[in-house]
């Protein structure tokens, strides 16, 4: 049986994934590996190359998922990253979608230091809703949910609505 199950907590940068994430290692009734996946790549150094005009690196890929394969394969982990595609489907038991509305999230991401550029380039994205497509066109839609992260309260009962999934999910291990 699974130690605990997978979450992928997903969004654009700065609509909250790693405040979520945090929060519900330390909410959870079973214990949550938290995995920054972008700090989890510069740290294991899973990347081919920094590319400077967007200030991102270029993950390797094919390395970052065959270690992560080995962590996330007992499960009990939470994957915090601002894309979702690139994961087996098989491995995410739920997958939240974070959104945020653009003009929120401009202020976070100009608070963070990002470059015009690259504001620009997020909120664009979060105004697109590209992630939540990504996420609905990876995964089985029962799985994929969407929760609005823009306010203290927002993120309070987002956490509480995991850990009441949570709870349910570990209840249908133990039932099967
Ligand atoms: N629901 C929320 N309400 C208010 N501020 C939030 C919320 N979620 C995140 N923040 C703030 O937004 C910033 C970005 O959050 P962070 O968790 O680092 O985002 P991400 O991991 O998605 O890049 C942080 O300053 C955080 O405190």
């Amino acid at each position: 049986m699974p130690k605990g199950p997978v979450i992928v907590i997903t969004g654009t940068p700065g609509t909250g994934k790693s405040t979520h994430a945090e929060l519900l290692a330390n909410a959870s009734p079973v214990p949550l590996k938290h995995i920054n996946v972008s700090e989890y790549v510069k740290q294991r150094g899973f990347y081919e190359a920094y590319d400077a005009e967007w200030q991102t690196y270029t993950v390797d890929e094919d390395r970052l998922l065959d270690d992560l394969e080995t962590v996330v394969e007992p499960g009990g982990v939470i994957l915090d990253w601002h894309t979702c595609e690139a994961f087996p489907e098989r491995w995410a038991d739920l997958v939240v979608v974070l959104t945020c509305d653009h003009s929120k999230l401009w202020n976070r991401l100009e608070a963070r230091g990002y470059s015009l550029k690259k504001i620009q380039e997020n909120n664009e994205a979060e105004i697109m809703q590209v992630v939540l497509e990504e996420a609905r066109s990876s995964y089985p839609a029962e799985i994929v949910v969407e929760l609005q992260s823009e306010s203290l309260e927002q993120l309070e009962a987002n956490v509480a609505r995991i850990v009441e999934w949570i709870t349910q999910w570990m209840k249908n291990q133990e039932g099967n």
